[in-house]
């Protein structure tokens, strides 16, 4: 198909004009192709390896996120016979919090890119919070409870523990950024040139930027470790810019010369592609995690219910200057498909996640099964970075497709209780803006192919759960944040007429069983909760004991040597070295498991 033929568009005199995104998330990178009509022209995605310790570390290369992105460039064009001339702008939208550190002069990582759902940040942000009154000490400035989620805590780590980072830092030679940053910095010449930027969206999600000023904050960032001039205009931090902008062109590859006119988090952009530009909408998101946020308009709307206050987008107008931005609420669960590639590949109870689907529908329910996939904490709206997954509600009756079904379930329990945190903060009922369409959750991401999954979340929310026709919502929100720069379209409305329903699943459960249903997974919950904690706490009691009894064998050591010949005494010493590193061993190993 060539890229500009016959079909019709509002666009330029019949000839369609096409917009693209890469949309590089957390398993997959992806290039797609739209057209004025906000329609999928081309498509090539890849995986990457997730780089996993046994200390429940994750990483990303930030080397093959950028080739990989070349090649579904690449991919994409050369699948639907596209030139890059073709494509008017492209928008960029990532994987958020997810951070690295590179040399500006070699132009090569320091280290690999951490990634969001690595808790290794928590001693950090633990340090702060005695500094500033508790965890929630940063949420008048930032929007965000001090968790290890977020970027900088990771930096803070990076600055820390890998050598040569703080000097370059100090020295000025490293540049930092999220993904987005880093992809910019590539995509426009790299070490000749490239353009050190980020939008507000992921900005936002540093717990470096102010919320209201949009600027980084000279004192935040002295708290994670970082010198003030970092946030100067040639300091390791990137400038910080609107959502929707040209911020420069692309310096090499097959698409020279493109203006790059949109960045944005990938949960705003899926807010932004779901065409939620009304306050009170709500989408939520079924990848790897599953993030619901709902626009709250130009009001940064504070949480009482643990949720985060984000930056949804900000827009610019006709004469470049930036508009005022849009904010959300946000709750972020971080185990949603992951659970199901999970159940895939260590259970081995599936061998495709889409198997998920007719597993769970053969069995009525659970089975009384609760799976909490705290793998590695709970965000939203708990916050335990210690507490750890649980299957509770065991008998002998349960089966393979019972967990599957408790797995399916647990995202949307998780997203249900996000919902009512939700509705409760901001007052707005979701989807209550738009005329006839009361009370709607919008869908997308991997999981919402998964109709029963969708059938199940509408029993929990109570309310419609509606799948677009485009489920692409991430790299489609990219797509319009940057063609809205270039004049592709001319304003939101544009877009919002463009959004067309895919399948709408009504729900079928009144608030007596939901109620019911959500206590009993609160309680599954409070199960999962601490538990890491709990065996920092053993390994204190184990440090205790060995203490007690080396000071015991070292009375009797003072003893005997009044008494005994010193081979007794050599004896005794022997054994109390033996206590003293057997214990120590089991304290090291207990602290060691309690800090995964
Ligand atoms: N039919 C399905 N049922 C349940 N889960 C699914 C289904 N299809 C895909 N998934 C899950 O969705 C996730 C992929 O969604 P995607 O939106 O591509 O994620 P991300 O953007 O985080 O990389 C995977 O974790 C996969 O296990
Ligand atoms: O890559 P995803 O789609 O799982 O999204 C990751 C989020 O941006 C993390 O905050």
């Amino acid at each position: 198909m060539a890229a500009t033929s016959s079909k019709s568009s509002g666009g330029s005199g019949g000839k369609r004009r096409l917009v693209g995104a890469i949309d590089q998330g957390t398993t997959s990178t992806r290039f797609i192709v739209f057209d004025d009509e906000g329609a999928i022209v081309s498509v090539d995605q890849m995986e990457h390896e997730q780089i996993t310790t046994t200390d429940g570390f994750v990483e990303h290369d930030a080397e093959t996120i950028w080739k990989n992105t070349c090649t579904v460039i690449e991919g994409a064009l050369r699948k639907e016979g596209i030139s890059g001339d073709d494509i008017e702008a492209i928008g960029i939208t990532n994987q958020r919090e997810t951070v690295l550190i590179w040399d500006r002069v070699s132009g090569k990582p320091l280290y690999n890119a951490i990634v969001w759902m690595d808790s290794r940040g928590a001693p950090n942000c633990d340090a702060v919070a005695a500094k500033v009154g508790g965890v929630d000490g940063l949420r008048e400035r930032t929007g965000l409870p001090l968790a290890p989620y977020f970027s900088a805590s990771k930096l803070a780590w990076l600055l820390e523990h890998v050598e040569g980072v703080r000097a370059a830092v100090e020295s000025g030679e490293a540049m930092a950024g999220t993904i987005d940053t880093w992809l910019v910095w590539k995509l426009t010449g790299g070490t000749d040139g490239g353009i050190h930027v980020t939008d507000v969206t992921n900005a936002s999600r540093t717990l470096l930027m102010d919320l209201k000023t949009l600027a980084w904050d000279e004192e935040l960032c002295r708290m994670f470790g970082l010198p003030a001039e970092a946030a100067g205009s040639l300091g390791t931090l990137p400038r910080i810019c609107s959502s929707s902008e040209v911020y420069g062109h692309v310096a090499t590859g097959a698409l020279r010369g493109v203006a790059i006119a949109g960045i944005l988090g990938d949960q705003q952009a899926a807010l932004f592609g779901q065409a939620c530009f009304r306050e009170g909408q709500v989408k939520s998101t079924y990848g790897t995690g599953c993030f619901m946020l709902q626009n709250t308009g130009g009001t940064p709307v504070r949480s009482s219910h643990k949720l985060l206050t984000t930056v949804a987008y900000q827009l610019t107008g006709p004469g470049g200057e930036r508009q005022p931005p849009v904010y959300a609420l946000e709750g972020s669960v971080a185990q949603a498909g992951s659970v199901v590639q999970w159940l895939r590949d260590k259970m081995r109870l599936i061998e495709h996640a889409s198997e998920t689907e007719e597993a769970a529908a053969s069995v009525a329910d659970s089975g009384g099964l609760f799976l909490v996939p705290a793998f590695s904490g709970l965000l939203a709206p708990h916050w335990d970075a210690t507490a750890r997954g649980v299957l509770v509600g065991i008998t002998a009756a349960a089966s393979r497709e019972h967990v599957i079904r408790a797995a399916l379930e647990s995202v949307c329990f998780q997203s249900a209780e996000l919902l009512d945190c939700m509705e409760r903060d901001s007052g707005l009922d979701p989807g209550a803006t738009r005329e006839g369409a009361r009370g709607e959750v919008r869908v997308d991401g991997g999981m919402s192919a998964n109709k029963l999954l969708l059938q199940m979340q509408a029993d929990l929310f109570g309310c419609a759960v509606v799948r677009p026709q485009v489920i692409e919502t991430t790299a489609l929100g990219a797509a319009y944040a940057a063609g809205l720069a270039v004049g592709v379209w001319s304003g939101v409305e544009d877009l919002e007429r463009q959004w067309g329903v895919g399948a709408r699943v009504q729900p079928h459960s009144d608030k007596a069983q939901r109620a019911e249903r959500m206590a009993r997974w609160g309680r599954a919950v409070e199960r999962s909760k601490g538990w890491t904690s709990e065996e920092a706490r053993a390994a204190r009691g184990v440090l205790a004991a060995t203490r007690q009894a080396v000071q015991q064998a070292a009375g009797a050591v003072v003893e005997a040597a009044h008494a005994r010949p010193a081979a007794v005494v050599g004896g005794v010493g022997l054994g109390i070295a033996l206590a003293l590193s057997a214990g120590a061993l089991a304290a090291g190993i207990a602290i060691g498991r309690a800090w995964r």
